[in-house]
């Protein structure tokens, strides 16, 4: 797993890096710009094209003119410096590389309020005005700069983190932030680059390695991981030798009425193709036929009106509410269910809405049961948020205080544990923005609870997984039922 930082652990990573590997701050700046010139080199490669590079007087504009003076270095010959003046303070390595600008002749202007320059003969701009080291929203003259920027139409590349947008906590108006089109950002991704909020500020971002302590960064507790690809591998387990169905579990799925019997067929179909042993669903009689057809290898259980639940001892895990609806049927079946007590369960949909509108059933959950909403039926369960970070800050107050493991979905999903640590999902695709995508994941889900997976790590392997798939049809549109058939080939993958 990735530890993310806040801006202060990352300072403090900076520090114990410059006195661990006996470097001066100087130094570490020169690594930085180094590895920011190599990415940002590869992607404007030519030479004539005509650069702005915006700085600030505090550390991120030590690295803007560091920059400037590497491209120029580099045969770029078209480079300029702007600086904004607007803050008294002027940080040791804006002084040292001010210095450095200056010696080699390269262009600076110094920027003032009245009236900004035309950037329409630029090429690109590069954003060193201010980096981890905002502690306040904009305003003033850098709010006026900021806009005039975005405005200017040029593509703009920041340094670290865009001007204005804070590294963690609630961000605040777009208008208020720089638009970059491309972030190269140090050592690891800020933590707020994987809030929905980002979308403005980051068109996308690379991260570049400038030596911080790998050591010292894994100590730390952001309360934010970021879920690798290693530490999936190391998690999912072959199939054994000498194993039968028995060994993978049963799945219990409660899901479908005859107007969404499709939501039933993907999660039941997700089930069997991520492993499980058997998979058993509770569907209408008038699904039956759909279900035989699509999935003859579920087993079925046919629900009329007023049937109870089945007996839930003989299954490993259970999933409900997929396209199960809110009716009377369906809340009797549900409390049924939440009494009964199961050992693993997965609720989602139509479950989450029914324990929305009855919250002593929310308090009886069994622990470590995995929910996974979408926001709006995140915020149906626990109220109404005006920006991600109170929602995630939200989920963490409940998963901790009912042991819950919340799954709640996103174009990143954050995975909520019993202990208030928040695991972020890198996989996914916009192709994956369609219907049915959420009923696979759930029965995914169920189908590893089955398999013996604890329920944190279920829902860290279902998401991976689950994006990965979907992150094979980037640029296109995945429906729900395409993405089920490559589960199988993309665990291969991960195991071999
Ligand atoms: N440390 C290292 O070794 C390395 C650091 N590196 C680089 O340093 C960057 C961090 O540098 P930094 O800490 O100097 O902060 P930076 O973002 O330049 O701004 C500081 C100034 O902003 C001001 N300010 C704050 N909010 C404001 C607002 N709303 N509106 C206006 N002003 C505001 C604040 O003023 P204050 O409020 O404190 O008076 C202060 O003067 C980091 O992003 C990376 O690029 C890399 O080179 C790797 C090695
Ligand atoms: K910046």
């Amino acid at each position: 797993m990735m530890h993310l930082l806040t801006a202060s652990q990352t300072r403090q990573a900076d520090q114990y890096t410059i006195q661990q590997r006996k470097i001066s701050a100087d130094d570490l700046m020169e690594d930085a710009v180094n590895a920011f010139c190599r990415t940002f080199i590869a992607t404007f490669p030519d030479k004539h094209q005509f650069i702005s590079v915006y700085c600030g007087t505090g550390n991120n504009g030590g690295d803007g003119l560091a920059i400037a003076r590497l491209l120029v270095r580099e045969g770029y010959q078209q480079v300029t410096v702007k600086i904004a003046p607007f803050n008294r303070s002027r940080a040791e390595g804006f002084r040292l590389n001010l210095g450095r600008v200056e010696s080699l002749r390269i262009p600076v202007t110094e920027l003032s309020a009245d009236g900004f320059p035309d950037e329409s003969q630029a090429t690109v701009l590069i954003d060193a005005l201010l980096g981890s080291g905002l502690n306040k929203p904009l305003t003033g003259s850098w709010q006026l700069l900021v806009r005039h920027l975005n405005n200017s139409g040029r593509p703009i590349v920041s340094v670290d983190i865009p001007t204005g947008f804070p590294a963690e906590g609630p961000v605040g108006d777009p208008e208020d932030f720089i638009h970059a089109t491309l972030v190269i950002t140090f050592q690891l991704p800020k933590i707020n680059f994987f809030f929905p909020e980002s979308e403005k500020a980051i068109a996308e971002f690379k991260v570049v390695d400038i030596g911080l302590d790998p050591e010292f960064i894994s100590g730390q507790q952001s309360g934010f991981t970021l879920v690798t690809d290693a530490a999936v591998r190391t998690l999912l387990q072959p199939r054994r030798p000498f194993s039968h169905k028995g060994t993978y579990g049963h799945t219990l799925i409660i899901a479908g009425k005859s107007e969404t019997m499709g939501a039933a067929l993907l999660c039941s179909e997700a089930s069997l193709f991520t492993g499980a042993g058997l998979t058993t669903a509770f569907v209408p009689r008038d699904g039956l036929t759909a279900l035989n057809v699509r999935s003859p290898e579920v087993i079925a259980i046919i629900r009329i009106a007023g049937s109870p639940l089945p007996k839930i001892d003989k299954y490993t895990a259970i999933l409900a509410g997929p396209g199960f609806g809110t009716d009377q049927e369906a809340i009797a079946i549900i409390r049924q269910l939440i009494d009964a007590r199961p050992g693993k369960l997965v609720l989602d949909a139509d479950a989450l809405t029914i324990l929305s509108k009855d919250p002593q059933l929310l308090d009886k959950l069994p622990a470590e049961t995995i929910l996974t909403p979408h926001m709006k039926e995140f915020d149906r369960l626990f109220g109404a948020h005006e920006h991600w970070w109170a929602r995630v800050q939200t989920a963490r107050k409940y998963a901790s205080l009912k042991r819950l493991v919340i799954v709640l979905k996103n174009r990143y999903t954050f995975i909520i544990l019993p202990d208030g640590q928040v695991m972020i999902n890198p996989t996914g695709s916009p192709a994956m923005a369609t219907g049915g995508m959420g009923d696979v994941l759930a029965g995914m889900a169920v189908s590893l609870l089955a398999q013996g997976y604890a329920a944190g790590e279920t829902a860290m392997l279902a998401t991976y997984i689950h994006g990965l798939c979907g992150a094979q049809y980037e640029g296109m549109v995945c429906p729900a039922a395409e993405l089920v058939k490559l589960i199988p080939a993309k665990m291969k993958a991960l195991i071999h």
